[in-house]
Parts: structure tokens; sequence; C-alpha cells
């Protein structure tokens, strides 16, 4: 018997695989997301804009990926995240208003979906740049407040000066996504491509009226299953958004890899 995340159980040898969590990273722009990720490691652009880590979490190894995404102002092309997450770390920057009421509107949005889908999906707030604090356009309160009212777990951190505090972060989103996981185990995530049609999504604003939304039509998208680390070495990024994060200083990765 072998423990997972500290909790023995049963018929898990020492080679059983590693716990498998998907992370979307949601936020408004320069919020610090990229940064976020930068700073825990995460070591391969896997695909596009998801990121892979090997982490131990509670002394198990946790195959972590993470999808940093890159809406502008509002939720857009949800499904793609929606669909493939086990759990959501909603970023906002705590020198900008306008980045915690994005930050509202995204807890919106996943409280939607959780009712829609009838599961819950753990959520944690996030208020970036600490370091910042003399800026400070929200409050430690407020920040409080909104994550209670959607009962999510809280955090102000700066990922520029705070690695072990944002580990700590990722680190308690695994631990979240893996009470739910327990408690309902999903199917392997999906992963949306881009080359058939997926006939039975309707957009979820049309059920919801989520204005700030915009959904991908899905005309032209599929599910996949998400491609393993090996496969998925072997794709090219065609992202303009990884691509153009090349460029950011912030994005050299820590442990000597490059994106891809
Ligand atoms: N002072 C400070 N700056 C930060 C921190 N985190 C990120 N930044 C800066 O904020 C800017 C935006 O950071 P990004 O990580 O690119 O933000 P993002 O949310 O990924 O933004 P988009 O790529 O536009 O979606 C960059 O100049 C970062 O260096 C932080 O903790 N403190």
């Amino acid at each position: 018997m072998s423990s997972v995340f500290g909790k023995p159980r049963a018929g898990s040898g020492p080679q059983s695989a590693p716990l498998e969590v998907n992370l979307a990273i949601l936020g408004r722009r320069g919020a610090g997301k990229s940064k976020a990720l930068c700073l825990t490691q995460l070591t391969v652009c896997v695909v596009e804009d998801t990121y892979s880590s090997e982490e131990t979490v509670d002394h198990q190894p946790v195959h972590l990926r993470v999808m940093d995404t890159a809406d502008l102002d509002t939720p857009r092309n949800c499904e793609r995240y929606l669909n493939w997450a086990h759990a959501f770390l909603v970023v906002y920057s705590v020198d900008s208003r306008q980045s915690f009421e994005g930050s509202s509107s995204y807890l919106e949005l996943l409280a939607l979906h959780a009712k829609e889908t009838q599961r819950s999906f753990p959520a944690l707030l996030l208020g970036n740049k600490l370091d910042m604090a003399q800026y400070r356009q929200v409050t430690k309160a407020e920040g409080v407040a909104l994550a209670g009212r959607f009962g999510c777990l809280f955090f102000e951190v700066s990922a520029c000066l705070d690695f072990e505090h944002v580990q700590h972060v990722f680190h308690e989103a695994v631990r979240e996504a893996r009470r739910e996981l327990e408690k309902s185990p999903l199917t392997r995530p999906l992963f949306i491509s881009e080359d058939r049609a997926l006939p039975h999504q309707a957009p979820l604003t049309a059920r919801h009226g989520l204005a700030s939304c915009t959904f991908n039509t899905l005309s032209t998208v599929s599910l996949k299953e998400m491609p393993t680390v090996a496969q998925a070495k072997l794709v090219t990024v065609k992202s303009s958004r990884a691509q153009s994060k090349r460029k950011a200083p912030t994005l050299t990765l820590l442990k000597g890899f490059k994106i891809f």
C-alpha cells in the first residue's frame, strides 16, 4: 500500500502513475498570470499555452499541467478551459481595480459552469503584485470578501518576489483538485483542437445570458484527449501568445528549459 497525498490508499503500489491535474489560470491581461507560471518552475511548454511540470505535493508525485489563458478584457473562448481544467486559479493585480473586477467575472463564469454541470470546480483567487502594495487599488478585505462570496481560497502574493508562496498556492490548487477528483473522478480531461466540428455543445452564453463571455462557436474545433508530454513535445507552438512571450524577459524559464 502506498499513500497518495498523505492518505493511505489500497492497491496503489510504488509504480502508480502520478496524479494528473489540469489547472487553468484566468484573469485580465497584465495581472501576472505568466509571471506566476514562470516562478512555479513550469518547465515545458507542451502545446500552445499549456505548460507541464512534475511536482511533488505532500510527498506524492503530481503531473501538473497549467493553461496560461490570454483573454483580453473579458472571458473568451471559455470552453477550451472549462472542459479541460480540474481547478482554476483566478488572478488579479492588487494595484488594479479593473483586474479585480475582471476576476469577479471569471468567478461568476465558473459558478455558472458548476451550476450547469452540477459539479463543483475548485477555484482559488489570487491577488498578485503584493510588492506594489503602496499602489493598492484593492484592499485585502475586498479580496477576502470576493473569495468568500464564491467559496474559494484566497491568497495575496508577489509573483516577482515570493517564489515559495506562489508555489504554495499551486500546491493548494492541486490539493483542492485532488479532493474534488476523489469525490467524483472525472474521465480524462479533454483538449480542444482545431479540426472537426463539435456537435453537442451549445454556447453557455446563450443559456445563461453571460454577455461578458464570448464563446468560440466551436464550428471548427473538436475535443481530443490531451496529448502525453512525450507526444506533445513534438508539437510546434503556433500560438502567438507563447511566441510573443518568448520575447518577454519575465518568461525566462528557471530550469534551463525553453519554450519551443
Ligand atoms: N511588481 C510586480 N510586477 C509583476 C508581478 N507579476 C507580474 N508582474 C509584471 O506585470 C506585467 C504583466 O505580467 P504577465 O505575467 O505578462 O501578465 P499576464 O496576466 O500573463 O498578462 P497577459 O499576458 O497580457 O495576459 C509584467 O511586466 C510582469 O513583469 C509582481 O508580482 N510584481
